[in-house]
């Protein structure tokens, strides 16, 4: 097999950006309404920060009015369901997003369940859930790393995945079970695989379209892949590399990988994401998606497609 195609994540979600642009213009025009994102982190995690911040940037280049709380890891759970309730309330808040995951001392579903289901950017809130599992696409706010995902797989298979089978390796709320819904949706035959799986390589390699959503550095090689899959890589793990030398710490450096070998799957596969590069830029620009699609909800218009 020849190198595979990479799906170039970042150009498809610029291209989604763009979308946002024009259909926040027209909306604002027309309204005179703003999409309104706030976005929620407790603790002071430097990871997670930057993260925050790139997607408060990116509202504010959608032409979004953007809103951060930043709250310090000791904030109380009643605290932080107050804050969402505030916003919830709050007719500019548009969309709403409480960075996972939270410190230990707060329950993360009560937090997510407290979101105003029709806010609920991350479609993680069990009313999008639902709208979800029973095909209600429509109504539903589809969580932002499998819609980009699925976006992906469109460009190079087209919306029909009729005969195709697919493989999602991962059982996440987050990732995992949505991943599924939407590519059954589309009538491909899914298979959800994990840790316990039996012969977890040779299910794999059943797949025609392989979604890598476990959290685990460069697992997936090339004994998962079958000729010519199409595989997306979901997995985002910053490990050491040694081979860039050391940071001013004395550290070795670091680099961002995903959850396949990329080398040994590209090898094998006709298409693939690329880890930084993928699905990531997608998550963002479909945050974007979201905010814009429930503003133009609240306002009776018809959001762009993307
Ligand atoms: N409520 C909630 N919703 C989320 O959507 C959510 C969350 N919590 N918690 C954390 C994770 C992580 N996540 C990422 C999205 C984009 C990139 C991304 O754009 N990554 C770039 C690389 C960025 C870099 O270089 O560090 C890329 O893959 O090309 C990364 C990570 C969303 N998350």
């Amino acid at each position: 097999m020849a190198e595979a195609q990479r799906i170039d994540g970042k150009a498809a979600a610029a291209r989604i950006i763009e979308t946002v642009k024009a259909g926040t213009n027209a909306l604002t025009e027309k309204t005179g309404l703003v999409p309104g994102l706030a976005v929620v982190i407790v603790g002071e995690d430097p990871a997670s920060q930057v993260y925050v911040g790139s997607k408060a940037k990116m509202a504010s280049e959608c032409g979004f009015k953007s809103i951060k709380h930043e709250l310090p890891a000791e904030t109380s759970e009643e605290t932080l369901l107050k804050v969402v309730r505030d916003l919830n309330a709050d007719p500019q808040v548009h969309g709403i997003l409480v960075q996972l995951p939270l410190p230990k001392h707060i329950d993360e579903a009560k937090v997510v369940q407290t979101v105003d289901p029709d806010k609920d950017v991350d479609g993680f809130h069990l009313i999008n859930v639902g709208r979800l599992s029973t095909g209600d696409t429509a109504a539903a706010f589809v969580p932002c790393t499998p819609a980009g995902s699925m976006l992906l797989i469109r460009e190079v298979l087209g919306d029909d995945l009729s005969g195709k089978s697919a493989v999602i390796v991962g059982r996440s709320n987050i990732v995992g079970k949505p991943m599924a819904q939407l590519l059954l949706a589309a009538n491909a035959t899914v298979t959800i695989a994990h840790s316990r799986t039996k012969d977890l390589a040779a299910v794999c390699r059943g797949a025609d379209i392989l979604v890598a959503a476990v959290g685990r550095p460069e697992m997936l090689t090339a004994e998962y892949v079958k000729d010519g899959a199409v595989v997306v890589d979901v997995g985002i793990n910053r490990i050491e590399a040694a081979e860039k030398g050391l940071k001013e710490d004395g550290t070795p450096k670091t680099k961002l990988v995903g959850d396949v070998n990329y080398a040994e799957a590209a090898a094998k596969a006709a298409a693939i994401t690329p880890v930084p590069g993928g699905v990531g830029p997608m998550t963002i620009a479909m945050l974007m998606a979201n905010t814009l699609r429930s503003a133009c909800r609240s306002a009776g218009m018809e959001p762009p497609a993307l």
